[in-house]
C-alpha cells in the first residue's frame, strides 16, 4: 500500500499540462507528439492544443501484473503499437502522465531515442528518465488521477470520531 496519495482533479491535471506546455514551447517547434498509452493521451491532447501540433501518433505499451493502486508487480512489458509515425523520434514529444519506477519510459525512450520526453509528474527512480516534468512526489505516493476516481460522500468528522472511539 502506498503511504501516500496524491489527488490530481480535472482542473489541476488542466493546469499542470499546460504549464509543461509551457515548459516546452521554447525547445520546440515539433513535427509532432506521440503519446503513451492510455494515460498519457489527455495530457498529451491538452500539449498538442497549445503547441498547435496536429500530428499525434500514439504507442501502446502494456505491463502486465500491475495490480491495484500501489501493488507495483512489474513483469514484462509489451509493446502492443509502435509510434510508426515518429520514426527514431527525431523533432517529437514523447509525453506521458507520469513516470514512476521507469519501466514504461525505458521501452519506450528505446523506441524512440531521439524525442524529448516529458511527463506531467514524476517519482524520484524514474525521473532521470524524462527530459522535462511539473510537479515530483515522493516514491512512496500514489497518484490518484480524475479518470481513475470518483467523488464519493465522506463521513462527518464528529461521527468519525465516534466510530473511533
Ligand atoms: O514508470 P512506470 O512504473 O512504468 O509507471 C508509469 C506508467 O504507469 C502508468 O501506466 P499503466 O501501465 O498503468 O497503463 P495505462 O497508462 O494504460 O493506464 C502511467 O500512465 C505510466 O505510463
Ligand atoms: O494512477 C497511477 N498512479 C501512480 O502513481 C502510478 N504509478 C504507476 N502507475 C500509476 N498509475
Ligand atoms: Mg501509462
Amino acid at each position: 500500500m502506498p503511504a501516500h496519495y496524491y489527488t490530481v482533479t480535472w482542473d489541476q491535471l488542466h493546469r499542470d499540462a499546460r504549464a509543461l506546455a509551457w515548459r516546452l514551447i521554447d525547445l520546440g517547434p515539433f513535427n509532432g507528439i506521440v503519446a503513451i498509452t492510455r494515460g498519457g493521451l489527455i495530457p498529451a491532447a491538452i500539449i498538442a492544443r497549445e503547441l498547435e501540433a496536429r500530428l499525434v501518433e500514439t504507442v501502446s505499451v502494456v505491463t502486465y501484473g500491475r495490480g491495484a493502486a500501489g501493488e507495483t508487480e512489474i513483469g514484462a512489458p509489451q509493446v502492443l503499437k509502435p509510434p510508426v509515425a515518429a520514426g527514431d523520434g527525431e523533432g517529437f514529444l514523447l509525453i506521458d502522465d507520469l513516470v514512476d519506477t521507469g519501466t514504461t519510459a525505458r521501452v519506450v525512450r528505446s523506441l524512440l531515442p531521439k524525442a524529448h520526453f516529458a511527463t506531467v509528474y514524476a517519482k524520484p527512480a524514474g525521473k532521470q528518465l524524462v527530459d522535462t516534468f511539473i510537479t515530483e512526489v515522493s516514491q512512496n505516493t500514489w497518484i490518484l488521477f480524475p479518470w481513475d476516481t470518483e467523488p464519493q460522500f465522506a463521513v462527518p468528522l464528529a461521527k468519525r470520531e465516534k466510530q473511533a472511539s
